[in-house]
């Protein structure tokens, strides 16, 4: 595992193609995967689950479920980050394993985003390992090598929307309350050039435009109809929906299907790729104002006090 952690992102040539291949660099994993649990049975198949993620592997499917269950909302902090990023490496690395669904365990949310916590009060160190961590997850996703469907089962502002979108499909309950979108300017922040480039990926320029400017979040039908998730089911049927979706995107032969995503996405990944330092630093500048710091400390009062 250690070795797999200290590569970084490369190139893995396939045929005349070359395929993205990720690498998690947080630097801080053997304290993470110590507490993981796993087991393997005779067919192949494993669990594991560490304390914000959790791994079913079918290995007669080739399909493996991702459950987040980081209570109370699934916020991505450093930590959930970092586990996820090694759960999909590792999946990726598992000849077994053809394609992963990231779904919720908890009830309501598949995430809340970003931690918030991670970006206010902390020093200008923190702020760009945590962003990095962010960088790191959206180049896992969006560059995945193997099938990625998302299974929303509640709601998924920013970050959360981010990596749905990252996915190759989207699956969201269809219950009214739950919301998705890119809701940062909202919070007085602004999504960076790779989440507004993901967007307009998924749903178009124009849409994206009145998005981010008014950082509108969806119900489950405004989504489908933007585009944003590609299909709405009755709650208890995101799972199973997921699963018979994820299985006739591998009756693909895995070649072409590879081949294909790379083809689409790697001018993305490529320009994150060569600009990482300074979207961090551009991060931990903008972060690190007095206004911007004022405004998260708003937004966080206002959650607490809705609740109250
Ligand atoms: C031009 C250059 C640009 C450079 C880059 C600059 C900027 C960077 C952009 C950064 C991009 C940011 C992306 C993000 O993801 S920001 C996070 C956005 N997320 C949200 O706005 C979601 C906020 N949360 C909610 O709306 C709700 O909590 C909910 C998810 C709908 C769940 O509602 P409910 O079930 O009613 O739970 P509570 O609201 O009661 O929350 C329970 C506790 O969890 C805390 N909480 C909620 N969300 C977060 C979060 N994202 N991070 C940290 N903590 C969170 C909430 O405060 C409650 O805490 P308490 O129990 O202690 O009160």
């Amino acid at each position: 595992m250690a070795a797999v952690l200290r590569r970084g992102f490369r190139l893995v040539s396939f045929g005349s193609s070359q395929l993205l291949c990720g690498g998690c660099k947080h630097g801080r994993t053997s304290s993470l995967s110590i507490c993981s649990t796993s087991s393997r049975n005779s067919s192949s198949s494993s669990s594991s689950s560490s304390s914000h993620v959790k791994v079913d592997l079918d290995g007669s499917t080739g399909i493996a479920v991702v459950k987040f269950q980081s209570s109370p909302v699934n916020s991505m902090s450093l930590d959930f980050l970092t586990e996820l990023c090694i759960s999909l490496e590792k999946l990726e690395l598992d000849r077994s394993c053809r394609g992963v669904i990231l779904t919720s365990a908890l009830p309501k949310i598949f995430s809340a985003g970003l931690d918030i916590t991670e970006m206010y009060g902390k020093n200008p160190e923190h702020y760009a390992e945590f962003w990095k961590s962010v960088q790191e997850i959206w180049l896992k996703v969006y560059g995945y090598s193997k099938i990625a469907i998302a299974a929303i089962n509640g709601s998924s502002p920013a970050g959360g929307c981010l990596v749905s979108m990252a996915c190759d499909y989207r699956i969201m309950a269809d219950d009214p309350r739950y919301r998705i979108g890119l809701n940062e300017a909202q919070l007085g922040i602004v999504a960076p050039f790779w989440f507004k480039d993901t967007m307009v990926n998924t749903v178009g320029f124009r849409t994206t435009e009145l998005s981010l400017q008014f950082g509108l979040m969806y119900s489950p039908s405004d989504a489908l109809k933007i585009g944003l998730v590609d299909q709405v089911v009755p709650e208890e049927n995101v799972l199973s929906t997921a699963t018979e979706t994820i299985t006739k995107w591998l009756a693909i032969p895995d070649h072409a299907r590879e081949i294909s995503k790379s083809m689409m996405r790697k001018p993305m990944v490529d320009r994150l790729l060569a600009s990482r330092e300074s979207d961090i630093k551009n991060f931990v500048n903008f972060i690190t104002k007095d206004s911007i710091q004022k405004s998260l400390g708003f937004y966080m009062n206002s959650l607490k006090q809705r609740k109250a």
